[in-house]
């Protein structure tokens, strides 16, 4: 496979416009559900990403790698190092855009080992806008924002309708956050089950 990058955006794109409403640069940002395994407080043993909001179409995020989230011993494993990315990338489409979006492909390289203790720095940036898909990709730095690169991703998100969550989302779990709209402590939109 070679390492030679394919360009991206990979489609010509439009440069997305930040929301209005968007949150200001320097907002810290709750968990957008208390149940998310990328940046939820209840959810155990989840990642517990934390990010702020950046200048222009940045947002970064940061979490610090345990023994919970190992692959090989002593290191973070892979597909949790991606769900991370995912988490920070959608976390960035979410807030700038203020629409509901889901993740459609995610693509990530491993560059160096990320071992349990590290914190990895992640800054997502919004790439572009093609009608319903945007482009968003992420670095993701050890221990420090200016640390040497461990991975690097980029996906392609799809703006979808609410009716996306409601229809496929299991039922008990849309009915708890209607009673307790609480889980949902940051949220670019509103579920009504
Ligand atoms: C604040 C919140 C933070 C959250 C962070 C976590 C985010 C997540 O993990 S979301 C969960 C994981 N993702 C999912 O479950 C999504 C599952 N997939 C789906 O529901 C559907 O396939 C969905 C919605 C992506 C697209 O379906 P649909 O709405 O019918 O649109 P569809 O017409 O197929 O695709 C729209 C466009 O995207 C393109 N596209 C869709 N999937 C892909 C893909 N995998 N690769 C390339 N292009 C794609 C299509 O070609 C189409 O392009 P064009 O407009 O040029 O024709």
């Amino acid at each position: 496979m070679s390492r030679a990058p394919e360009p991206w955006p990979p489609v010509e794109t439009d440069l997305p416009q930040r929301h209005a409403d968007a949150p200001d640069p320097g907002t810290d940002l709750p968990p957008h559900y208390a149940h998310c395994f990328g940046c939820g407080d209840q959810a155990e043993d989840g990642l517990h990403l934390r990010a702020t909001v950046g200048e222009g179409h940045t947002i970064l995020s940061q979490f610090t790698v345990t023994e919970a989230h190992q692959g090989a011993p002593g290191l973070a494993h892979g597909g949790l190092l991606a769900c991370a990315f995912d988490e920070a990338l959608g976390t960035t489409v979410g807030n700038l855009l203020r629409s509901p979006a889901v993740t459609a492909k995610l693509e990530t390289s491993f560059l160096r080992p990320v071992p349990v203790g590290t914190t990895l720095f992640i800054d997502a940036h919004l790439d572009g806008i093609a009608g319903r898909k945007i482009y968003v990709s992420a670095d993701g730095r050890l221990d420090a924002p200016d640390g040497p690169i461990a991975v690097r991703a980029r996906a392609l998100f799809v703006l979808v309708d609410l009716s996306h969550f409601v229809t496929h989302g299991r039922k008990e779990d849309l009915v708890a956050v209607a009673k307790d709209p609480s889980l949902l402590s940051h949220r670019p939109f509103e579920i009504n089950p």
